[in-house]
C-alpha cells in the first residue's frame, strides 16, 4: 500500500523562538512504513544520477542521507555546524528564515570529479543547501542532485539553485 506521506508532516504555529509555520518530519521518521517509503524514492532518485556519495547537512540532513547512503552502499559526509568537526575543514555561511549559521565539511571528505547528492528534510529559503553545494563544489565534487522531504514552495529556496537537479517528495 502506498501511503500519503503528507500524513505524517507535522505543522506547528507556535514554535518557540523560530517565528514561522514549523513543519517536522518527526512522524515520518517514526513511522518505519513511511520512513521507508521517503527513503526509497531517493534511493530511487540516487541511483539514476549515479551518486558516488551523500552529503546531508546537520541535523535533519542526516536523518534523510544515511538511510540512502547505507542502502546504495555509498559513504555520507556530514555537513556540520560550527565547532563539531575534528579535522581541517571547509567553510560555507548563510542565511535562514529565522537567523544566520555556518556549515563546515572536512576538507577530504569529498574528492575532486566524486558525483555527490545532498539531502535534507526540507528545502526553504535555500540558504542551507546553497551553502552545502558550496562545500561540496570548494572540494571539487560534482552535485548531480539535490532531495528533500518537503519544499516550502512560497520561500522560493529553488531560485537559489535553479541549476542543479531537485527532488522534493512533497510541495507546501
Ligand atoms: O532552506 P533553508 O531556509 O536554509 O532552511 C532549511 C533548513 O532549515 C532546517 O535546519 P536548521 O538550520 O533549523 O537545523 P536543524 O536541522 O539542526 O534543526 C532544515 O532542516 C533545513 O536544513
Ligand atoms: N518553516 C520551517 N520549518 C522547518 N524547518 C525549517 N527550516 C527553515 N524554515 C523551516
Amino acid at each position: 500500500m502506498v501511503l500519503d506521506l503528507n500524513d505524517y508532516v507535522a505543522s506547528y504555529d507556535d514554535f518557540p523562538k523560530k517565528g514561522v509555520t514549523f513543519r517536522d518530519i518527526s512522524p515520518l521518521m517514526e513511522d518505519g512504513k513511511a520512513y521507508k517509503q521517503a527513503t526509497d524514492e531517493i534511493v530511487a532518485y540516487a541511483k539514476s544520477k549515479d551518486v558516488d556519495l551523500v552529503v546531508g547537512p546537520e541535523a535533519r540532513g542526516f536523518i534523510v542521507g544515511c538511510p540512502v547512503a547505507y542502502e546504495l552502499g555509498i559513504g555520507f559526509a556530514p555537513a556540520r555546524k560550527e565547532g563539531k568537526l575534528p579535522g581541517e575543514t571547509v567553510k560555507a555561511s548563510y542565511g535562514l528564515e529565522y537567523g544566520e549559521s555556518s556549515l563546515y565539511l572536512h576538507a577530504d571528505a569529498v574528492k575532486p570529479g566524486q558525483k555527490v547528492l545532498i539531502t535534507d528534510d526540507l528545502l526553504a529559503t535555500g540558504g542551507t543547501i546553497e551553502a552545502t553545494i558550496r562545500l561540496v563544489e570548494d572540494l571539487g565534487g560534482i552535485v548531480v542532485g539535490t532531495a528533500f522531504i518537503v519544499e516550502l514552495a512560497d520561500l522560493h529556496g529553488r531560485d537559489k539553485i535553479k541549476d542543479y537537479d531537485i527532488l522534493s517528495l512533497m510541495k507546501y
